[in-house]
Formats: C-alpha cells, structure tokens, sequence
C-alpha cells in the first residue's frame, strides 16, 4: 500500500497521548480529574448518567482525502468519516473564514479504557492548506477543540439540566450544537484553570435533538449575558421595592385584571403591565391570562407570616443608598450608611419612629429562623429567658408562647422597646420590657439568654465588650445562645457571604465563621459547646460561661 504523506509528526504524537490518556483512565478517575470537588456522591451519580464515552482531538491533515489510510498505516483503524458540524462552525466564527472555506471531517477508532469498557478515540481533522496553517498552529497550541465527553445513554431534559446544573457548577458552559448527520445534541464546558490540558473542555454527548436545552445553554455560555445579570441586580431590588411600595402583592392577591390592578395602585397601566413582565423573569408574578403572585411572591404581601414587604422597603429604600457608597466602605473599611446619612443606624432610626418601626418589622422577615429555634431548642429546665437586644420581641413572643410557664425579659434600645410592647401585649402578665445598653450590663437571674443577630453588627472589640457584660450578668448555670449567619469555612454557598457586605456597608459589622465566634466567645470567658444549623441559613451556637 502507498500512503501519502498528510500528516505532521506532532499530530501523529498528539493522537498517541490521547489514546494513552483512555487506555490509563475510566469514567471514576477521569470526573476525580477534571472535576475534583465534586464529592463521591456526586461522582458516582455523574458516572451512572454519563459515562466517560470518548475524548477528542483535532489534528490538521493537509486534505482529507487518504487521511483514513495515512492513519491505518500507523495503526489507528477508523471508521467511515462523518461531516463535522459543530467544530467546523466554531472554528468558522473564531477565524473568521468563511464555512464553505472549511472542511472538518470526524474519524472513530475504539480503544479500551483502563477499566476494560470500549471507548472512542475521536479524531477531528480540519483539511489545512498552506493559508490554514496559522489555524493549526494556534489550535495546536491551545488545544481549544481538544476535548473528552460523557455519553449520556437515556437523555431527556430533565437529566440533560441536571447534569448541567452539577457540570456548571464547576465548569463554564461553553457552547454546543446538534450535529443533523448523526443525530446527536453536544454541550461544551471549560474549565481554563484545569491544570491538566486534557480535562480543560468536556463534551456531554447525546442521542437525539433538544433544541430548549441547547438554547439555554448556549444562552449561559456567553459571560456577558450572565455579568449583564448580576449588574442588573440593584433593578431587581427596585423594582420589587416598587412594586411593595404599590402594594402590588396586596391588590395581586385580590385581583390580576391589569386594568383593575392600576386602579387599585393609582399607577399608570402601560408601565404597570412593564412592570409586571419584569416580576415575572424574576419570579415573583405569573404572567398567564392575567397576573397572579408566585410562592415566592406572596411572601411580599403584608399581614402573613413571614412577610417580607417591610424588607423589600428597607433594601430597596434606606440601605439601597449605603449599598451605593459600597467602595467608600471598602476602601475605608468603615460603614457607609454613617456617611449617606450622617449617623450610625442605630441613632438615625432612633430618631425616626417610622424608619425605626420599618426596621424592626424588617427584622421579623427572618421569622422562619425563629420558628425553626423554637421548634428544637427545648426550654423546659428554664423559668427566666432574658432576650439581650431582642429588637421588636419577635423571637421573644414566640419563645413565651411555645413555653407558656417560662417567663422573659426583653432588654433593647428605648426606640425598640416602644416596638416591642406591641409585640408583647399578649405575654405582658410574664414579659418585662427593660430599656438598657448591653455595653454596660444586662438584666441579672436569667437561665438563657439570648443574643440574636447582635453580634454580626459589631467589629470585634465591641463583641468582646458585649459578650463580656453577658458573662458578667448571667448566672454561673446560664445558658447563652447565640443566633447568626455563620460563613462557611470551605467555599459552600451560604447566604452569610453577601450579608457580610451588607453589615460593612450599614453597621460597619461583620458576618463570622465558628471558630471566629468560638475565639470571641473563649475571649469573654464561654465555651461555645454545640452549633446547629436553622432555617434562611442561621444558626444556632449555645454557650455556657467556662468554670
Ligand atoms: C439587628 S437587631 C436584632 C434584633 C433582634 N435580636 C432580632 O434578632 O430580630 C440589633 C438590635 O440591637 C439593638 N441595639 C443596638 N445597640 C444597642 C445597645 N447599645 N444596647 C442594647 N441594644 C442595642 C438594636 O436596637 C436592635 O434592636
């Protein structure tokens, strides 16, 4: 047989490391790889769904005709060509030459992985003229199409979102396409970090067509739509600001007529149903025949449990405009709300009762954390729980009203006092109401005492400060339970990350890790002996004074 000569060495090389790659790797090492937080759990769930099916490269013949041949001469048996669709297009757009200038054919050769199954060695081959060889040179050198892929065997959407939804959280999206030819749907992810060039692009690769998944992803792949998403966010917050401030949620409940609706807000109807259209991308109203809140929506209605309204206003209204003096805040490392409006938070509400009423009914949108303490915090062994800054008595109320032999006291600002005797009213007969500064003592005799999210609006002195006048005050058998956000010590999402902002940019405090509260704790003489977690992301940390 005469073979003519296409190929160049460094691709015949690069076609033996991939082929090496398989027969050294199953589907178990090559996720542990390329994805190496995903945790054994996940791994496997990856490895039942998709497989590892193949990996790929691109290689630059100088035509396509022999290539099969040429490639059979060195060992490498193939099958029939097919006409690449996707690699070909992107290789189009990135160089800018036109698609029918571009001939991208596909070769197959099994090999056995290292656990004995069969897999695909896949070779691209771009036909390089002369005037194409800059294109080879560069692909060569960032191995942009190089790629290995997970088959998935029973595709539907459901699986296909799934497995993207766990892909991306640790890799970016990166394009895709239907190849017609063989009637199979691709999605591309990258991880340019991946210090392994091999496991930099995975191929999730199915049978059939699945147009809406594709689009979506293709949607996401792009990293201007998703940073045009996160800029965007402070529209979000106004617009569902606005929307409370009309009471939107309220009339929506009543009614989903639009004409009815800006009857009932005095608003202008065209920029209303504006209005509505851009709730609903947020999922707050659905827009059906007629609007109608979601789930999610009705937590921004008033009067319900654990309604949000008046923290809808507050973010969307005074702590908007610290959060734009956000870079002062961090170049300074000082709370910016003191420089918006003159004051610390505490004092500048003081001096407003609405604000400060908006404030404490604000606080009561994170009655979920307190429902959840209630449940599972058991009080039986105590007759007096002293509730230390416990704002509108929220937590307070509910602590009385689920133990209804046990007694408390509220120590807060006067400003939050005046709030909290409504809150109170039906617990008056076993609830005292004692204005008083925790920087100087709290109310003496209590079993538990409890410090619920006071501790995240102070820098670390003033929590030693705090925590020390608790110790001081507490009887030595007391308990101290301490209620916050606590940052996670790996990086699991947590919503305590963007509350950590939030407390630099309005109170100049901060969000803590447990062995941060822990350290604090040891400071003012506690052993900080269990921490559980609670709803919307709190936690529970329960200390008693060391002996
Ligand atoms: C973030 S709020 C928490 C309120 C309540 N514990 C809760 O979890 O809903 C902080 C509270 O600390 C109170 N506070 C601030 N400075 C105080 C001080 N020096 N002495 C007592 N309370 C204070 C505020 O009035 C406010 O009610």
């Amino acid at each position: 047989m005469t073979t003519t000569i296409t190929l160049a060495v460094e691709d015949l090389d690069r076609l033996g490391v991939a082929r090496d790659l398989i027969c050294t790797n199953d589907t178990e090492s090559v996720l542990a790889a390329a994805m190496p937080t995903l945790t054994a759990a996940e791994r496997a769930a990856l490895a039942w769904h998709a497989p590892f099916s193949h990996t790929a490269l691109l290689i630059f013949p100088r035509t396509l005709d022999g290539l099969r041949d040429e490639l059979s001469w060195h060992g490498i048996e193939t099958g029939p060509m097919v006409p690449s669709v996707v690699v070909r297009s992107r290789l189009s757009r990135r160089y800018g030459v036109p698609l029918d200038e571009l001939e991208v054919g596909i070769l197959r050769t099994p090999v056995t992985d290292g656990a004995g199954r069969e897999c695909v060695l896949e070779i691209f081959a771009m036909a390089t003229p002369p005037e194409l060889e800059h294109i080879a040179a560069d692909e060569r050198l960032h191995g942009r199409e190089n790629h290995f892929a997970l088959a998935v065997p029973n595709a539907d959407p459901i699986v296909l979102n799934g497995l993207r939804a766990a892909i991306t959280a640790r890799m970016r999206p990166d394009g895709g396409g239907y190849n017609g030819h063989e009637g199979s749907t691709v999605l591309y992810f990258r991880d340019v970090h991946q210090s392994c060039a091999a496991y930099r692009r995975l191929e999730l690769l199915c049978t059939g067509e699945f147009s809406d998944v594709l689009a979506a992803h293709e949607r996401q792949s792009e990293p201007g739509t998703e940073l045009l998403g996160l800029l965007t966010g402070a529209w979000a917050t106004q617009a569902i600001a606005a929307a409370v401030e009309l009471r939107l949620p309220d009339h929506l409940a009543a009614t989903s007529d639009l004409g009815e609706l800006a009857l009932a807000t005095g608003a202008d109807e065209e920029s209303l149903g504006r209005l509505l259209r851009y709730l609903g991308t947020l999922g707050v109203v659905r827009c059906a025949d007629g609007f109608v809140l979601t789930e999610l929506g009705t937590l921004l209605r008033t009067g319900i449990e654990g309604s949000m309204s008046a923290l809808a206003l507050m973010y969307g209204g005074p702590f908007y405009r610290s959060f734009g003096a956000l870079t002062e805040a961090v170049r300074t490392g000082e709370e910016s709300f003191a420089k918006v409006f003159g004051a610390h938070h505490f004092p500048y509400f003081a001096e407003d009762p609405a604000l400060a009423s908006l404030f404490h009914r604000s606080m009561a949108a994170s009655n979920a954390m307190f429902a959840e303490l209630v449940r599972t915090v058991d009080f039986a062994e105590a007759r007096l729980v002293v509730d230390v800054a416990g704002g509108n008595g929220e937590l307070l109320s509910r602590v009385l009203a689920a133990n209804p032999s046990l007694s408390g006291v509220l120590m807060d600002r006067p400003e939050a006092i005046a709030v909290a005797e409504e809150k109170l009213a039906d617990h008056a007969t076993r609830c005292l109401l004692i204005p008083g500064d925790f920087t100087v003592d709290v109310p003496r005799g209590g079993d538990v005492y409890l410090l619920s999210r006071v501790l995240h609006d102070w820098d670390d002195a003033m929590c030693r400060t705090i925590l020390t006048t608790c110790a001081l005050g507490m009887p030595p058998h007391a308990e101290l339970l301490i209620i916050e956000r606590l940052l996670p010590e790996t990086d699991a999402p947590s919503l305590s990350v963007p509350w950590d902002i939030h407390m630099l940019c309005n109170v100049g405090g901060r969000e803590r890790t447990e062995s941060h509260y822990r350290a604090l704790l040891a400071d003012a003489g506690f052993v900080l002996e269990t921490v559980r977690p609670l709803a919307l992301d709190g936690y529970v940390l329960r200390a008693r004074k060391s002996v």
